[in-house]
């Protein structure tokens, strides 16, 4: 049996992040990772493999608006086989070089599952075969999440794919209905229809990404619905999947008081992820879960002083930037419990938390929503400025959208900002470097901005609140 100081469950973002993280404050470190690749979501199956397909989507998309900008492209063709290649390309070189991170010799690497036998015991299953059982000073639950199970009659008989299927496909469907109005849904959406396909949305909710302010989800939504090839339905109720005519797949919904249908040749089942928990036995380790997620303090320690976890597993953000951050913080306050280092306890800050969606216009949020400051009785004022009322974007033409800012009603401080449209996931960084500084909007009114530029827009809603604080006062 072998003892480490600190033991990792996951080699993802979260995990590796922890692993380099303990390495660096003088932890000896192992990570435990069973996956038949190693990489993680992110590089293999999530961030990095679905924004390279979008790029084919968004260079075809330019294509199919030649016309708009006085231009003829003639024989356009989509080669998925080709995306998919230079897709597998660019993964295989990322997952590469974590591979190579993880194999350094920093940590001690262990190819198999790990299941706790108790707080400080874990049994790993090993890959080459026969199981090891190491002694675990501390350790991290950084184990991720799978595709969540499916809940709509006659789905799992028919078939479906989820979007490890689109990631690493050669063919694509000439049609396909996605379930799901998240981030996933809709970038994969996205994609399909960037790429030639007729895709249909099925959202549950009466607006699309749930977590956001509604003015942006149904920006977003009015978008999508006027591509050429797309048609979202908002406020929906599944009934069940079956087979149709010609080896066609049917989808029957409820919508607006009335039964529909909707054939076509696949099904992309997006209706969210969940915690991958099942083979760790946390009972075991006394861990506690909430709906499936790990519990955490906001120091990332689980219900077992010892025991720490970060990334999907634990949530509140599945995303790679908190994932990251989660395991640094773990990682730091494990050394600290171990009596390694006496600074003070690294928390979790959501103040900047950030989301972006990849689609086409693209959606991104830092700090807080408009709904998320009426909840906590904040007084908030907040402005709008539309692109299509924006120089530099009308000639992109790209106008669909607007950029949103939330300022305190007495202070003017920034608390959150939201872009729909062009380059959203770029913009959003000029707000979060300035909530970073704890700027007021008359500060962001007044720094200079490049004309023409998309960046420049912010100055409108800056000034507005500006002037709506000034009034308040
Ligand atoms: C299609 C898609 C697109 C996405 N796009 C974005 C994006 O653009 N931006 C963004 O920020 N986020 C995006 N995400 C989310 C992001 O990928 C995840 O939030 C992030 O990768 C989670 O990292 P993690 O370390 O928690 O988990 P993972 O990277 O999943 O790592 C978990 C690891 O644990 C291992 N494991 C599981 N069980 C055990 C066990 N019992 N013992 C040992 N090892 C185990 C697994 O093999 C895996 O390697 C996307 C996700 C998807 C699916
Ligand atoms: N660009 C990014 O940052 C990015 C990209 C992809 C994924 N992610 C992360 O990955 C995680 C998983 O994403 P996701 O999109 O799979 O999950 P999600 O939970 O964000 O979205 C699932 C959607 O399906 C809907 N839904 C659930 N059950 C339904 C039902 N029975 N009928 C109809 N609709 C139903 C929900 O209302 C929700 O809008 C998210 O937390 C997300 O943050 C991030």
């Amino acid at each position: 049996m072998s003892e480490f100081d600190f033991v990792v469950l996951g080699g993802g973002s979260a995990g590796y992040a922890a692993a380099r993280t303990a390495h660096e404050l003088g932890l000896s470190v192992a990570v435990v990772d069973g996956a038949d690749e190693l990489g993680g979501l992110c590089i293999l199956r999530g961030c990095m493999p679905s924004k390279t397909l979008i790029q084919s989507a968004n260079r075809a998309l330019s294509i199919r608006r030649a016309g708009e900008f006085g231009l003829r492209a003639h024989g356009f063709e989509v080669h998925p086989e080709e995306i998919r290649d230079r897709k597998r390309e660019l993964i295989d070189d990322f997952a590469g070089y974590r591979q190579g991170q993880l194999a350094d010799g920093r940590f001690e690497l262990i190819r198999g599952y790990g299941q706790y036998l108790s707080p400080t015991q874990i049994i790993v299953n090993q890959r080459e075969g026969g199981e090891r059982i190491i002694e675990a000073k501390t350790s991290i639950i950084a184990t991720g999440s799978k595709v969540s199970e499916v809940p709509i009659e006659g789905l799992a008989e028919l078939g479906y794919w989820t979007s490890d299927d689109i990631l690493d496909t050669d063919t694509l469907p000439q049609s396909i209905i996605v379930l799901g109005g998240g981030a996933i849904a809709l970038e994969m959406a996205h994609y399909l229809e960037g790429v030639g396909r007729d895709v249909f949305v099925i959202q549950r909710s009466d607006q699309l990404l749930s977590g956001s302010d509604r003015d942006v989800a149904k920006a977003l939504e009015g978008a999508l619905n006027e591509r050429e090839k797309m048609d979202v339905f908002t406020a929906t109720k599944i009934v069940r999947a079956e087979s149709a005519d010609g080896g066609l797949k049917k989808l029957v919904f409820e919508h607006k008081g009335e039964l529909c249908e909707i054939v076509a040749e696949e099904i992309l089942y997006a209706l969210g992820r969940e915690p991958a928990t099942a083979k760790l036995d946390l009972v075991q380790a006394n861990i506690e879960t909430d709906r499936g997620y790990v519990k955490t303090q906001p120091d990332q320690q689980t219900s077992q002083p010892n025991i720490f976890a970060a990334g999907d597993v634990c949530g509140p953000l599945e995303v790679v930037h908190i994932a990251i951050e989660q395991g640094e913080a773990a990682a730091y306050n494990a050394a600290r419990y171990l009596g390694k280092v006496d600074g003070r306890i690294k928390t979790m800050d959501y103040r900047l938390k950030l989301f972006g969606v990849f689609t086409e216009p693209q959606v991104a949020q830092v700090g807080m929503t408009e709904n998320e400051a009426i909840d906590k009785g904040i007084e908030t004022v907040v402005a709008t400025y539309p692109f299509d009322d924006h120089g530099k974007s009308m000639t992109m033409g790209e106008t669909h959208g607007f950029v949103k800012l939330i300022g305190d009603k007495h202070t003017g401080e920034i608390l959150g900002g939201s872009v729909v449209g062009p380059e959203a996931t770029e913009l959003i960084h000029e707000i979060v470097v300035a909530m970073h500084f704890h700027a007021k909007a008359a500060d962001l009114m007044t720094i200079p901005h490049y004309h023409p530029t998309l960046s420049e827009i912010w100055t409108y809603p800056a000034e507005d609140i500006a002037d709506l604080v000034e009034e308040a006062k």
